[in-house]
């Protein structure tokens, strides 16, 4: 044994033995630390002690949890019998370690010493000599390994798996009201409330001990049921998706795999499950191996807009659900319909089960949020200690004068005593308790609920709001205004209707196939800005098969035909013995990040296979042959985007007649988007939402900045600035860009905004009327190049346009490094990194998170504090 070293039978302990840091999944810092700690003398003298002093060393030892570890002796974790765990925030926990019999597997011993901690479970690994969790012990699979062994588990090997692994369920425990009384009410804080109030009574100091007594009863109770309530809500909500039972597929030693039905605890990772055709509500996280599925991710999410997701394709890399998401099914979503192949089952694998799978994850971070630990309580506690020592000094006088004046006993103990309690405030805690409570019952009747309300305090010091853009500021919904198509690198004239247009012209074939539509009973649904594009060529999809669910077949894709009137007016068709039809060969859904999507379709009457393109033109641009774009193709971008447009750029190219179907399924994503030809511009309207505008304007009454985080254009996100009041008239934007160039990068401020004029005006760091405006590009290369310029760019910016998800997070993150106390309003989907990161952040920094449903679509709003 390396590490352990016996020496005349005493243990000497190396600290490194002794002590295990648990990194987070990517590796960039502690999320905690394990110590380990056995029983010792130590422990035996200190249960005497506190049995003789009627159990008040343990009351402080529970309100000063680092304190309890100190009964135990340290030793090597190979030995441990209890663990300190203390988490990135100093948060303790003290865990008994348990032992379990395992058969072997790989090389696990029989007797697995193992502990949970936050509904993770750890197993001691004798050859690594440290902890690991049951996901890194079981080595991740590849993609192809996920595809093969199409017979499920066998008896033993699923036995193996439950053991380690234990059922799959995600249960939230409703704290009984006398566990709730005694972890939240018996505190220090309440014993030394208790002891003023007793002294109160024997000084005969009744109204004021009563009034207190009252207060503190009343706070105590409310603050349980409102704890008891939440807690309550949340094992419901968690309940609510619980599925019925699942088919198994199970390899039988003599005959052919048999599928069975179990109850989904019952479920372990590797078991292979046969996806009901409708209406299915996961119950762990799967990975689709065959046919398609329609899903519901709103839970996860936020978005009701139904997802596609296909089955993995074979490779050797490792599967990753966040990377493979494409292609897996999250536990507590709704599985709308399957779609089957070839008339057969859908298979999909279980990959993670209980607290481990995303849902899982999403309770844990609501069940152990990060703790309050606000600069405000800090230096309440801080003040508190403070007036204690003057209390003290007090005390020490009061003593010596009642003393040298020979005071009566009692008079000289109530009086000093009492000194403490004039200078240490007893009231405090449940005054904070009845502050916090009432304003969780206004916030409630404006349609505001709060999952963690200490946290409230928080949303008094915010400085700057967030927002998104679409969806949040303006309305979901797009109004195609006109189509701009383009030819000869021209721009023609703008086109409202679509029956102008030849029907047999790529550009409306691309508007026809370019979207990830669905049909979910019979009704056509998907993205917005999908449906209203494919409505504006008033053409019709099919998705072939008689009967909806038992359809699917990859030789008969998704369809799209148009209008039979607009099919006689087809000009110059290559073919007229077939119908005039595209199928949708394959999708390369919309990616906030690449800010596009794509489609491969085939018409019946061509010999080859069309990709199409849209997406935000200044990708677009990039992804096309430069000789197929009008040269005023940035003018009229900006033409349309100052004037609040929402403008959308098409592209194709035709693929080459050997581009066969099996092609088309394996083709990367990347080979399609370039050498495009550009095809023209979707020009659609997103109004702003009513309450937009004076919500604005209460923030800014309240003096809080408000700034535009958004994934759209710049020009697009000034003007729905100054329309929503954001930016007001007479208020100038620098819009600050960089040149192409990668060596000497230049950075460039344009005067921009409604009241432009010719002359000069250099930005005024001072002036309220200047503001800036920077795309994603743009701060990513100051970051790189000019770091110390962020803080001056992030005090000036109120819009930050064509910023990726992960660029929004650190908008955030860089302004609260600022001391800014930040709230971010989204929508969810490209806001879902900000809401994660916050989640992150929130553990980092005490953030606060409120969930509003003050409109139809339920708004995230995330409120960050900073400790400055
Ligand atoms: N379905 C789609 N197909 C093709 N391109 C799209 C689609 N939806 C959005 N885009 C383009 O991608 C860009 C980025 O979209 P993203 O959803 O990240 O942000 P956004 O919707 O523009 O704004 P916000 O971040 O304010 O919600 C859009 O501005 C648009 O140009």
């Amino acid at each position: 044994m390396p590490f352990l070293n016996r020496h005349h039978g005493y243990e000497l302990i190396e600290e490194a033995n002794c002590v295990q840091e648990v990194y987070s999944k990517n590796r960039n810092e502690v999320e905690f630390t394990i110590i380990g700690y056995r029983r010792s003398l130590k422990t035996q003298f200190y249960n005497i002690f506190c049995f003789m002093l009627l159990g008040i060393p343990h009351l402080i030892f529970e309100s000063f949890p680092k304190l309890k570890a100190l009964r135990f002796s340290k030793c090597a974790l190979e030995t441990a019998e209890i663990l300190l765990v203390i988490d990135n925030h100093g948060q303790p926990t003290l865990i008994e370690m348990e032992t379990q019999s395992i058969c072997l597997l790989l090389d696990l011993p029989t007797n697995v010493r193992y502990f949970n901690y936050r509904h993770t479970k750890f197993i001691w690994q004798p050859i690594q000599r440290r902890f690991v969790t049951v996901d890194e012990l079981l080595s991740s699979s590849t993609l192809d390994e996920l595809l093969e062994n199409t017979y499920g588990l066998n008896e033993s090997e699923y036995k193996i798996r439950y053991d380690i692994y234990g059922p799959n369920k995600i249960e939230v425990e409703i704290k009984s009201y006398w566990t709730l009384l005694v972890e939240e009410v018996l505190n220090l804080f309440y014993a030394f409330q208790a002891f003023s109030v007793i002294l109160w009574l024997v000084d005969e100091y009744m109204l004021y001990a009563i009034c207190i007594i009252l207060l503190t009863i009343f706070s105590s109770i409310t603050s349980l049921i409102q704890t008891r309530k939440q807690s309550e809500a949340l094992h419901d909500l968690v309940e609510s998706s619980k599925c019925h039972n699942v088919s198994v597929l199970r390899k039988s030693p003599k005959s052919k795999p048999d599928i069975i039905k179990i109850e989904p605890v019952d479920l372990v990772p590797g078991d292979l499950i046969v996806l009901p055709p409708a209406n299915f509500i996961l119950p762990c996280d799967v990975v689709l191996l065959t046919g398609q599925c329609i899903v519901n991710e709103s839970v996860l999410t936020g978005e009701s807009v139904p997802v596609t997701k296909t089955a993995l394709h074979s490779g050797s890399e490792l599967y990753d659900p966040e990377t493979h998401k494409r292609h897996t099914l999250f536990a507590g979503t709704h599985m709308i319909q399957t779609r089957f192949y070839g008339g057969e089952n859908v298979f999909a694998r279980v990959v993670r089960t209980g607290f481990s799978t995303t849902k899982g994850s999403l309770v844990k971070s609501i069940l152990f949020p990060t703790p309050v630990g606000l600069k405000f309580y800090k230096d309440s506690l801080k003040f508190v200690f403070f007036l204690f020592t003057i209390a003290v000094t007090g005390m020490a006088y009061c003593l010596y004068l009642y003393i040298s004046r020979n005071a009566d006993l009692k008079d000289i103990i109530v009086r000093t005593l009492d000194i403490v309690t004039i200078v240490v405030p007893p009231a405090l805690p449940a005054a904070m308790t009845v502050g916090i409570l009432y304003s969780q019952e206004r916030l409630k009747k404006i349609g505001i609920f709060c999952i963690s309300p200490p946290r409230i305090n928080v949303c008094g010091r915010v400085k700057i709001a967030c927002f998104d853009k679409t969806g949040t500021l303006t309305d979901d919904g797009l109004d195609m205004s006109y189509v701009i198509p383009s030819k000869d690198q021209q721009f023609l004239d703008p086109v409202t209707d679509v029956s102008t247009l030849d029907t047999n012209s790529e550009f409306v074939q691309a508007m026809a196939t370019c979207h990830s539509l669905t049909t979910v009973d019979g009704v056509l649904c998907g993205d917005p800005l999908d449906m209203s594009v494919f409505d504006f060529t008033q053409w019709e999809m099919e998705e072939p098969g008689a009967n909806e669910n038992a359809r699917y077949d990859m030789l008969a894709p998704t369809v799209v035909k148009p209008p039979k009137h607009s099919i006689e007016k087809i000009t110059e068709p290559e073919n007229f013995e077939v119908p005039f039809e595209i199928g949708i060969i394959r999708q390369f859904p919309f990616s906030s990040t690449l800010q596009c999507m794509s489609v491969i379709a085939k018409s019946l009457q061509k010999h080859h296979m069309v990709a199409y393109t849209k997406g935000a033109p200044e990708k677009i641009r990039g992804m096309c042959k430069p000789e197929t774009l009008p040269h005023d193709y940035d003018v009229k971008l900006a033409e349309f985007t100052a004037r609040g447009y929402r403008v959308i750029a098409v592209a194709y190219k035709n693929l080459s007649g050997k581009f066969s179907w099996k092609d088309a399924q394996k083709v990367k994503r990347d080979v399609i988007e370039q050498d495009l030809n550009f095809l023209g511009l979707l020009i659609m309207q997103n109004p702003l939402k009513v309450e937009t505008a004076p919500v604005i304007s209460t923030l800014r009454s309240a003096n809080i900045r408000t700034v535009m985080i958004t994934g759209d254009n710049i020009l697009t996100a000034i003007s729905v600035a100054y329309d929503c009041g954001m930016l007001r008239s007479h208020d100038d934007v620098f819009v600050l860009t960089a040149s192409d160039d990668d060596v000497n990068t230049r950075f460039m401020l344009e005067r921009t905004g409604l009241n432009r004029s010719t002359e000069n005006v250099v930005i005024n760091f001072d002036s309220r009327h200047h503001h800036i405006a920077v795309d994603g590009r743009t701060w990513s290369k100051l970051k790189y190049c000019y770091p110390e310029a962020v803080p001056d760019l992030l005090v000036k910016s109120t819009i930050f346009a064509r910023f990726q998800p992960d660029q929004k997070a650190e908008v955030v993150t860089h302004l609260q490094e600022l001391d800014y106390i930040v709230s971010m309003v989204g929508d969810g989907a490209n806001d879902c990194g900000v809401r994660l990161m916050l989640y992150l952040v929130c553990r980092e920094k005490n953030a606060a998170e409120c969930i509003t449903n003050d409109s139809e679509k339920k708004n995230m709003l995330n409120v960050d504090s900073v400790e400055s």
